[in-house]
């Protein structure tokens, strides 16, 4: 397989394009800047330079000098959204293999990079299926994410993960807090013990106890067998309990009091049974709440949450939705057997613009039905939900870059806002003033 080193400073698009060479068999490495570029190509080798002209730290241009005269094999291939034929020309001229404008269609990327790694692309091998996953490496299904909220929350995973603290994972519907629970147990010392998963919600309260402690055979009607509870499979490992705000009074206090004594007995069982287990919880609702009004005891919440984690909202992980966009597609296409390349770039709009009561399970359900319904390589906005292509177009000035296309109208924008001040137009940005300078170059904002 092919090294490419993409050198790229819109997280979001150089996130989709690598994700799609990495779909079509190259490896590939990302930097937002020159800087970081020149250090990979020192420790890395790569077949070929895929850059952007305008980068935060200095102008594709030289920095393709610099290539050319360090790593003179490796090709260069620029991506510039300004067509202009000087630019190409001077590339050229400089020693780049191509230049390519932006937008670009996707066939358009893999021909000049084939050509440029004088592979024709009939011998670039897509296969149909991806091979099977490893049993046991489900954390490979886990998106960390980029954007800040993202990284806060990665960062509470990497260091609550070895403890052996309880802990409260909340966050609305979908957010993902059992994907975020899982993590946490591959990440511990337990990763390779048992992880229960109990959705308390779905548990009728009759026969709680017996689902969590167990029972013997004969112990109550209906009991034809011994039955195993989950604190005693979840040995050695980590029990999930979801929803825990939904159990009852009475099993809020047999749950503090096996946690307590770390022991269990089974309905109908005179013995003891001793466990290890690692309790991590995860609430949509405010337990806090419900520890006020009486309906959650107070000393089982303090047990629950030793650390606590919020997942974010989707709506508040802007930067990561084509990341997970993409994730499910790749999903989608291997549970449906299909090979849809990407989303128009309607589709990105319409979702960036969307603010996704459902979270992450909506967003997979979405793709899931739009691969489906899906007869060419890209999907198109006629197979979204009726929800999606009517949601209010979300205020521009809320401050985040999504795509090149609504980059210049942001800055005019910010612009106008703080009356032409620059610091204050970066810090609203989440941007340096010097990449806003670089970008007013570029869109001539002079
Ligand atoms: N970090 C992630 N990477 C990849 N997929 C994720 C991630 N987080 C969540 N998902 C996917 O999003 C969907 C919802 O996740 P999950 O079931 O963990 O949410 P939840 O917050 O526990 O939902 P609920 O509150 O309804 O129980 C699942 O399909 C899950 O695989």
């Amino acid at each position: 397989m092919k090294n490419i080193l993409l050198i790229e400073d819109d997280v979001a698009f150089s996130e989709m394009l690598k994700h799609f060479l990495k779909r079509h068999q190259y490896i590939v490495d990302v930097s937002y800047n020159i800087h970081n570029a020149s250090a990979l190509l020192k420790k890395q080798n790569y077949d070929l330079v895929f850059t952007d002209l305008r980068l935060p730290d200095g102008d594709g241009i030289d920095f393709l000098k610099q290539i050319k005269k360090s790593h003179s094999h490796i090709p260069v291939v620029l991506m510039t959204s300004y067509a202009e034929v000087s630019t190409a020309v001077q590339a050229m001229k400089q020693g780049a293999f191509d230049y390519i404008s932006k937008p670009f269609n996707p066939d358009e990327v893999l021909e000049v990079i084939s050509n440029a790694l004088e592979v024709k692309k009939t011998d670039v091998i897509v296969p149909k299926t991806k091979a099977k996953k490893a049993s046991g490496t489900s954390h490979v299904d886990f998106v960390e994410g980029i954007s800040a909220s993202s990284k806060t929350l990665n960062e509470y995973i990497h260091l609550v993960a070895p403890t052996s603290m309880s802990v409260l994972i909340t966050g609305e519907s979908g957010t993902g807090k059992e994907v975020v629970a899982k993590n946490i147990h591959l990440k511990s010392l337990r990763g390779d013990k048992p992880f229960i998963a109990v959705d308390c919600g779905a548990i009728p309260k009759e026969i709680a106890s017996s689902e969590f402690f167990g029972h013997k055979k004969g112990s109550f009607t209906g009991a034809t067998d011994d039955k195993i509870g989950h604190f005693e499979s979840a040995n050695g490992g980590t029990l999930f309990l979801d929803e825990v705000g939904n159990l009852t009074y009475e099993n809020q206090v047999q749950l503090l009091r096996a946690l307590q004594e770390r022991k269990v007995k089974p309905i109908g069982s005179s013995d003891e049974i001793s466990v290890d287990i690692r309790l991590i919880t995860a609430t949509n609702e405010d337990l806090l709440r419900a520890v006020e009004k009486g309906d959650f005891r107070e000393d089982l919440y303090h047990r629950l949450n030793e650390f606590s984690i919020k997942v974010p909202n989707l709506k508040d992980r802007h930067d990561d939705l084509i990341l997970y966009a993409d994730f499910f597609l790749n999903k989608a296409n291997e549970q449906l057997n299909k090979s849809i390349a990407g989303f128009s770039k309607e589709v990105l709009m319409l979702f960036q613009n969307y603010h996704w009561p459902g979270n992450l399970r909506e967003l997979s359900n979405v793709i899931k039905r739009a691969t489906l319904l899906t007869q060419t390589d890209f999907i198109d906005t006629h197979v979204l939900p009726e929800e999606l292509l009517h949601s209010k177009k979300s205020n521009v000035s809320s401050n985040k870059f999504s795509t090149k296309e609504n980059e210049k109208e942001l800055i005019i924008n910010v612009l106008q806002e703080v009356d032409n001040n620059k610091t204050q137009a970066a810090k609203l940005l989440n941007i340096t003033r010097k990449t806003l300078y670089n970008k007013m170059k570029a869109y001539s904002l002079n």
